[in-house]
């Protein structure tokens, strides 16, 4: 049994590796068990140490949340391999290297990596899903949302309390906008699905992971039972929402996304054909979208609200375009198109705090990549922090927030198409990307038309990884109404 487990666990895994390593891929050596995870946990700046965050703010951070693969760059260039416990991972930084591997890869034929798979399962289940939406009911939705949230921020300033921790204010609301825009459901029943997702994100993701390491779970069996009983608990309260939008029969069509997916879906636990989901399947799906659908837009909206209060000159100019483009008048969709500056800035904020710090994939099938074969099975890790911030490709002021080089450039003069990849690529891009930027836009708008904000003296500057890229000690602005 020992010798079988070994076999799969180390020389199996090791003669994939070999075969990398014959195709001249360098990388850190790695040892059984754990591969590099000790490494890489050594070179983290652990969450909660006294000295985590700082005064300076520096959109150089590529070496702060990956302070590993900045220094393995070094040593091995932008195409290595390393180890996370017995699963070899090709670290990926170079777009030329990626357009190339891509190009021979039909969309099926990649997957997602199955360790990674098996860790996130309690957070995502399995879910996959296209979203689409109606455009003036979403729209409606979330200006409502926004401004009971710009109502509480002008009744905390009257009563004397103009600093206000954005992030959680953000997130929170945009953890409303998708409950209501995407199951109809209130904020209030909602949130209880939000505080077990973000207990089941600190858990899995906070500190001492052994992803890939054999029997890993065992090394934290408190972790992964709060996870397990976490993620049964999320299931529970998302079919009880399904089931109580089930024995709604009568009143308005309903068109949200969960109405949509209950209309097309039994949900009596059997598949009735290729098409239908089971109920675990829909359940998956919701909770994809739950977490999915609100902590990358909060995100962007966070470290957008950062870089105008350092910025105040762009927060005049995104006045000036919103008086231009939609006046006093009620917001509707259409004019989002107009909202051309802020659409910069958001792509220029999604390049430097892309709240999607990488991309994955798992080799469906042998890859060629000119004379390379990249085996069958090979996990891939795209550093998309690492290519957002590469000086090669975006000139000497890559770390400077310039929203005007996205003026006349999609790619914001990028030297090369793949190396902005905020949203992912291919055909496993982000489904939710129309969306995303319909809320942002929506929600910076009504901000910027109620307050003018700086920077707290509070602020310690402090992004870090917990599955997102996030502003790990909060997002303090001092605000004024306008
Ligand atoms: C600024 C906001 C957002 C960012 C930066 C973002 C980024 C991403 C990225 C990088 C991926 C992986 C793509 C790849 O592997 O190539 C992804 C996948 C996905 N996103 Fe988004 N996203 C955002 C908003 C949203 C929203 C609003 C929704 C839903 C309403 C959503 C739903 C999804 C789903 C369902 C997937 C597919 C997951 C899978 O293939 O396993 N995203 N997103």
């Amino acid at each position: 049994m020992l010798w079988r487990l070994f076999y799969s666990c180390w020389i199996l895994p090791n003669r994939a590796y070999q075969k990398l390593r014959k195709n001249g891929f360098g990388g850190p050596t790695p040892s059984f068990p754990m591969g590099n995870i000790n490494d890489m946990k050594k070179r983290v700046i652990i969450n909660g140490d006294s000295d985590f965050g700082s005064s300076k703010v520096t959109n150089d951070i590529h070496s702060t949340v990956f302070p590993y693969f900045a220094q393995w760059q070094k040593s091995h260039g932008k195409v290595f391999i390393y180890w996370l416990g017995t699963e070899p991972f090709l670290y990926i930084a170079d777009p030329e290297f990626l357009k190339r591997m891509s190009a021979r890869v039909m969309g099926k034929s990649w997957g997602k990596p199955t360790v990674f798979k098996n860790d996130r399962e309690p957070l995502f289940g399995k879910g996959l899903i296209m979203v689409e939406g109606d455009d003036w009911a979403m729209t409606s939705l979330m200006v409502e949302s926004t401004t009971n949230m710009l109502d509480r921020w002008t009744a905390l300033i009257s009563s004397g309390k103009p600093e206000i921790d954005i992030e959680r204010e953000i997130t929170s609301t945009a953890g409303e906008i998708i409950a209501k825009t995407s199951f109809g459901i209130s904020y209030e029943n909602g949130r209880k699905v939000f505080e077990k997702l973000k207990a089941m994100q600190l858990t899995l993701f906070k500190s001492n992971r052994s992803v890939g390491v054999p029997f890993g779970k065992f090394m934290h069996p408190q972790k992964t039972l709060e996870a397990q009983r976490l993620g049964k608990e999320i299931n529970a309260l998302l079919l009880s929402t399904i089931t109580a939008r089930k024995k709604l029969k009568d009143g308005a069509p309903q068109t949200d996304l969960l109405g949509l997916l209950l209309a097309k879906n039994h949900v009596d636990g059997s598949r009735t054909d290729q098409k239908t989901l089971t109920t675990q399947e829909l359940v998956d799906e919701c909770k994809t979208f739950f977490f999915g659908g609100h902590e990358t837009t909060a995100l962007a909206l966070t470290w957008t609200l950062l870089l105008l209060a350092m910025h105040p000159g762009w927060q005049d100019q995104l006045r000036e375009e919103i008086k231009e483009v939609i006046g006093d008048g009620e917001l509707d969709a259409t004019m989002l198109a107009g909202l051309k500056k802020m659409g910069w800035v958001m792509n220029e904020v999604l390049r430097l705090y892309s709240p999607a710090p990488n991309a994955q994939r798992q080799a469906r099938g042998d890859i060629q990549v000119d004379d390379i074969i990249i085996p069958n099975g090979t996990n891939i890790w795209i550093d998309v922090v690492g290519m957002h911030h590469d000086k090669a490709l975006w000139g000497d002021d890559v770390n400077e927030f310039r929203p005007e080089r996205f003026e006349d450039d999609l790619y914001g003069g990028c030297k090369h198409k793949m190396g902005f990849l905020p949203f992912g690529f291919g055909g496993r891009m982000c489904v939710g990307r129309n969306l995303s930027m319909m809320e942002y836009k929506i929600v910076l708008t009504l901000i910027l038309t109620k307050f003018s904000f700086c920077l707290s003296p509070n602020y310690c500057h402090s992004p870090a990884i917990l599955l997102s890229l996030k502003p790990a000690l909060g997002l303090p602005l001092i605000l004024q109404p306008l």
